[in-house]
């Protein structure tokens, strides 16, 4: 009870003052070394209880689905009463509204309704994430992530760090280090998991809209069509404000890294085969509409975009 209060108060309108103009916001010491510390110990219960199931991504491949496993992440929806009850501090703050609510009112347009927590254990050994969002607006309602870290032993050299891509800025790397939180929009912040030496604990609280939703935008690859070509640069600079036309860019921006991060975090299968062949034809295809609009291709074609990208900031992610 005490953590929560605590939590509470950390939750400051420079949270979301940074969330929104960095696309990214770090919370150290919000709930204490000694909550994080039981935390930790819950997931564990959790995960000796056989609770924790192997993490995978579903691929379509001509009409059928195969499923793509990470190698050493394990994870858990905390919806199951059964998991609740072995994991009562985790399950109290997912009953805590505060976050959804600061965030609401401070951020006129969020409207954050409903959340839900998912258990992780990255079982080290090089278990890594492959770089991705969160969501998109056309499958849930997902808006921010916020990821909790409960990892008292980390050092340096341990790995699993996780990498932030707020294109057209640098990635950041950020320590998965205990009692640290790290908020970002789940829709268009591009993120991954470097590979983890030793086991690695977290969880992740979801918040969303889930009511009143309105219908998802036209997506981008349409309007994208739909702009004739070359466009002018004011429009170039005028369509990188939008988050979602960044989140684009930044998938041909960095087409080779990601696709790396797909074979780092997946051991041989034909399910992973699927899924860079997947990513390279979504690649080639950006890359096709981005050198009919911008009039540039090839090798300039990157460095042509990363300077309208600049041009376009400072821009808001949320
Ligand atoms: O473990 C982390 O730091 C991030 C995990 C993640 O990106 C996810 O669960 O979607
Ligand atoms: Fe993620």
């Amino acid at each position: 009870m005490a953590a929560l209060l605590r939590w509470r108060s950390a939750i400051s309108p420079g949270v979301c003052t940074a969330l929104q103009r960095d696309g990214c916001a770090v919370i150290d010491g919000a709930l204490g070394a000694n909550w994080c510390l039981a935390a930790r110990g819950e997931v564990e219960r959790v995960w000796r209880a056989g609770r924790l199931h192997a993490n995978a991504t579903h691929i379509v491949r001509a009409g059928e689905r195969q499923l793509l496993p990470k190698a050493s992440i394990l994870e858990a929806e905390l919806l199951d009463p059964a998991v609740q009850a072995v994991a009562p501090l985790v399950a109290e703050l997912q009953a805590d509204a505060t976050l959804r609510t600061m965030l609401s009112l401070l951020l006129p347009r969020l409207r954050l309704d409903s959340q839900a927590i998912k258990l992780q254990v990255n079982e080290g050994g090089g278990g890594c994430f492959p770089m991705h969002c969160d969501s998109d607006e056309e499958v849930d309602g997902r808006r921010v992530s916020a990821i909790f870290y409960l990892n008292p032993h980390w050092r340096p050299g341990d790995g699993g760090e996780l990498r932030l891509y707020p294109f057209p800025r640098e990635p950041v790397d950020i320590a998965p280090a205990c009692d640290r939180i790290v908020l970002f929009p789940s829709t268009t912040m591009l993120h991954r998991v470097l590979p983890s030496k030793r086991d690695r604990y977290c969880f992740t609280l979801w918040l969303s809209q889930s009511r009143g939703r309105p219908p998802p935008p036209t997506p981008l690859p349409v309007l994208l069509q739909e702009m004739s070509a070359p466009a002018s640069r004011e429009a170039l600079v005028a369509l990188l404000r939008e988050p979602q036309a960044r989140r684009y860019v930044s998938k041909l921006f960095y087409a080779a890294p990601w696709a790396a991060s797909i074979e780092e975090s997946h051991a041989p299968s034909p399910a992973r085969d699927a899924a860079l062949e997947q990513h390279w034809r979504e690649a080639r295809a950006l890359e096709a509409v981005f050198t009919r609009l911008c009039g540039v291709s090839g090798k300039r074609l990157r460095p042509h975009l990363l300077d309208l990208a600049l041009a376009a900031a400072p821009t808001a992610w949320l």
